[in-house]
């Protein structure tokens, strides 16, 4: 199959990018390299620069290339300056991604990827997340996500668009080669943190809060292999195909780790300590978030190959010893 990978060159979509290469299929990419990197897409695979909300840069694309799906990776994603500045996630997230929209809508392509988020369920009711639980994002990025997923339901009673929104919980690791990996500028995520705390880069790892409502008082998550994220993308589009419709399925491994214990098992990994210190809470961040993923292995068959979180962790080391960009 042919794809559009809209924000391939960002950490999920280079991913993204390279499995799908991996398995013969034929991508172009389309980035404004706002976050992304150049270097995390092979020199081989044909890469725009382009604004997903460049209806005319868009119209050029597919004229020239018949694509039987789109993958949309673009977003902003800081949670803290989606708060502060909420207009440009807004923006970017939504009217953006309405150009998209339309402009797929023009050139007759009824497939689509979205990248949605667990932020859109706000502060968590039960242990667990599947996909009833309710919606009520507590955030501009989490509502930006949220009024996507709302659109694409509409798109599909209206225009017959079939769409998979894939609500990710904490995307993790690199690819094993450690050719790409993830490097956002700043960086607010866990794991990429912890790591360059571990090898002396930038400052100290701190804590956001040990006295949560928590078996060791800090935040757990779920923490899934990037890799994996990439398969359930192309299961997506293979589901499309025979169902029709616009669905979302949650992504996780439904397993959750507190900042301790990926602390310790970054220790195990590393062979060395991770020098932190126990800092007040980051507002916003809800106390445990856990996905049940069933719907996704049984709709999607959806199998994660790389669970364990020594593995993850692994990964992503192996890129932080050696990043390219
Ligand atoms: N990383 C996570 O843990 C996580 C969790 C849940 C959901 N998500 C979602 O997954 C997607 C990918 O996340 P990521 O961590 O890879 O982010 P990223 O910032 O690394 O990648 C986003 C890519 O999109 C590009 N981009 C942004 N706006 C664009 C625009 N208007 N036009 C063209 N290109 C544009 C950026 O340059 C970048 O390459 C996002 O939609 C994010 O909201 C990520
Ligand atoms: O330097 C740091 C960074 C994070 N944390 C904590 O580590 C946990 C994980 O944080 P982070 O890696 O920033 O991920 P989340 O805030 O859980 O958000 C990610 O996962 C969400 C879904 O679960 C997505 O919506 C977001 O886009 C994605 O960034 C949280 O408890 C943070 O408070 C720290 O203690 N120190």
């Amino acid at each position: 199959m042919k794809f559009l990978i809209c924000g391939g060159a960002g950490y999920v979509g280079s991913h993204m990018v390279r499995y799908l290469v991996e398995n013969q299929h034929e991508v172009v990419v389309y980035d404004d390299l706002s976050t992304g990197h150049r270097e995390a897409v092979g020199d081989d695979v044909p890469f725009v620069h382009g604004d997903v909300g460049d209806a005319v840069t868009l119209w050029r694309l597919f004229a020239t290339h018949k694509f039987d799906a789109v993958m949309h990776f673009c977003a902003r994603s800081l949670v803290g300056e989606s708060v502060v500045d909420p207009y440009q996630y807004y923006r970017n997230n939504v009217a953006n991604t309405l150009m998209l929209l339309a402009a797929m809508r023009e050139a007759g392509i009824q497939r689509l990827v979205f990248s949605s988020t667990a932020a859109v369920f706000g502060n968590p009711r039960s242990d667990t997340i599947d996909e009833s639980h309710p919606t009520d994002p507590i955030n501009p990025y989490g509502q930006s996500k949220l009024m996507i997923e709302r659109v694409l339901a509409d798109a599909y009673r209206a225009y017959g668009l079939r769409s998979v929104a894939l609500r990710y919980f904490n995307a993790a690791g690199a690819d094993p080669s450690g050719s790409i990996g993830e490097s956002h500028h700043p960086e607010t995520h866990l794991i990429p943190n912890l790591l360059r705390a571990v090898l002396g880069n930038g400052p100290g790892l701190k804590v956001f809060g040990d006295d949560y409502e928590t078996r060791d008082g800090t935040c757990v998550r779920d923490y899934v292999h990037v890799n994996d994220l990439a398969s359930a993308h192309l299961l997506a589009v293979e589901f499309l195909e025979e169902n029709e419709g616009a669905f979302t399925f949650n992504l996780g491994n439904g397993e959750g780790f507190s900042v301790r214990e990926v602390i310790a098992a970054a220790q195990r990994v590393t062979g060395r300590p991770v020098p932190h210190v126990i800092a007040g809470r980051r507002p916003g961040d809800p106390p445990t978030l856990v996905a049940s993923s069933l719907q996704a292995r049984q709709r999607l068959g959806w199998q994660p190959r790389i669970g364990v979180l020594d593995d993850i962790l692994g990964s992503a080391w192996r890129w932080h010893l050696q990043p390219r960009y």
